[in-house]
């Protein structure tokens, strides 16, 4: 179904013209369910937004990279119900970013996310709920992995269940050398339900997927840099990384793939998308179409008119 979405969207595009194709470039909608899943978007908004706390904080940089922080440190930045439904609307914003090529998501106060709130998992713990914010969240994240930006999740302190799951909706993980990734659902009696399985095996492949859900593995910076879990690993202490932040790390990091104008790095992101989640032959087609976007473009000319030499 995921496949057939976005297939749909892209073969609607490439069906279109100009401003159109424009249009729904920017627009990814991308969703997984909608009401012919029986999901009420609406309905499980009001239920999660009575289970209040925390928030979810976008800041738009003037350099196309955006920060997105989950706050909610008195709880480990763990999800309240409300934060489900901040990050969805954040989502939505970063969708209409025409200016946007990098994002980071981070925790705030040093530390990534410990998940769901288990206040709300406890008041919610009957199937039918459960599979409603499941389906609430598996939209939220689909559409925050499909954004035409390049994403990252810097990963400090502990990044738990929810929060493990959301690590893998980012494009690239960077962890602090002394962070951790646990996939700890077993040892709840569940497996991921934010779409986290589905693509950890994507990240990992199978064998490693299997080894890290079905032992709830402690995933350290070294061993997620071995098993391709985490892309980089930065200086826990910023005395030693000459005085950054290690979000000044990440941004730094970041801004080797973001440089340029955001109209080519968007169109980047997107053929590697289609690759990432189309058959070939739909892939291909998807990245003509992106490539018509591009061709002949303000930057395409202006590297032709200097007669580039990259040596
Ligand atoms: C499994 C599926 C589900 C999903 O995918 O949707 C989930 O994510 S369920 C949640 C899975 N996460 C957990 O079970 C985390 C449980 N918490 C811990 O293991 C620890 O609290 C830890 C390791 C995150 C931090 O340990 P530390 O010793 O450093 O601090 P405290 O334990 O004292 O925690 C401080 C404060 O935060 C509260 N806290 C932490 N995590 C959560 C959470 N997920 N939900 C609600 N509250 C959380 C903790 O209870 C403490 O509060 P206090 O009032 O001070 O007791």
């Amino acid at each position: 179904m995921v496949l057939c979405t976005l297939r749909h969207q892209l073969l609607k595009s490439s069906r279109c013209c100009g401003s159109t194709v424009r249009l729904l470039q920017r627009k990814s909608s991308g969703c997984v369910y909608s009401s012919i899943h029986g999901f009420d978007k609406e309905e499980i908004r009001q239920k999660l937004q009575a289970f209040p706390g925390g928030s979810i904080d976008l800041l738009k940089q003037d350099s196309g990279i955006a920060v997105l922080t989950i706050n909610n440190p008195s709880r480990m930045n763990a999800f309240s119900g409300s934060m489900m439904v901040d990050l969805e609307e954040r989502v939505t914003e970063l969708e209409d970013w025409a200016d946007g090529k990098g994002l980071i998501v981070q925790g705030a106060a040093g530390t990534f996310s410990s998940g769901s709130d288990l206040n709300a998992v406890r008041a919610i713990s009957n199937p039918e709920d459960g599979m409603k914010m499941c389906m609430f969240m598996q939209n939220a994240l689909t559409r925050l992995l499909r954004l035409p930006l390049i994403s990252v999740a810097l990963v400090e302190g502990k990044a738990l269940g929810g929060g493990s799951e959301l690590t893998t909706a980012c494009d690239f993980r960077l962890m602090a050398s002394d962070s951790v990734i646990q996939f700890v659902h077993k040892h709840m009696g569940l497996v991921p339900g934010w779409g986290g399985a589905s693509r950890l095996v994507r990240i990992v492949g199978s064998q490693a997927a299997l080894k890290l859900l079905g032992g709830a593995i402690k995933v350290d910076s070294e061993l997620g840099l071995n098993i391709g879990l985490a892309d980089d690993v930065l200086e826990a202490n910023e005395a030693a990384a000459g005085g950054e932040t290690r979000l000044q790390q990440a941004e730094k990091w970041l801004s080797r793939y973001t440089k340029g104008p955001a109209p080519v790095i968007q169109a980047v992101k997107r053929v590697v998308l289609s690759g990432r989640e189309l058959p070939l032959s739909d892939a291909l087609r998807a990245e003509k179409d992106v490539f018509g976007t591009v061709w002949g473009g303000p930057a395409n000319l202006q590297a032709l008119a200097k007669n580039s030499k990259h040596k």
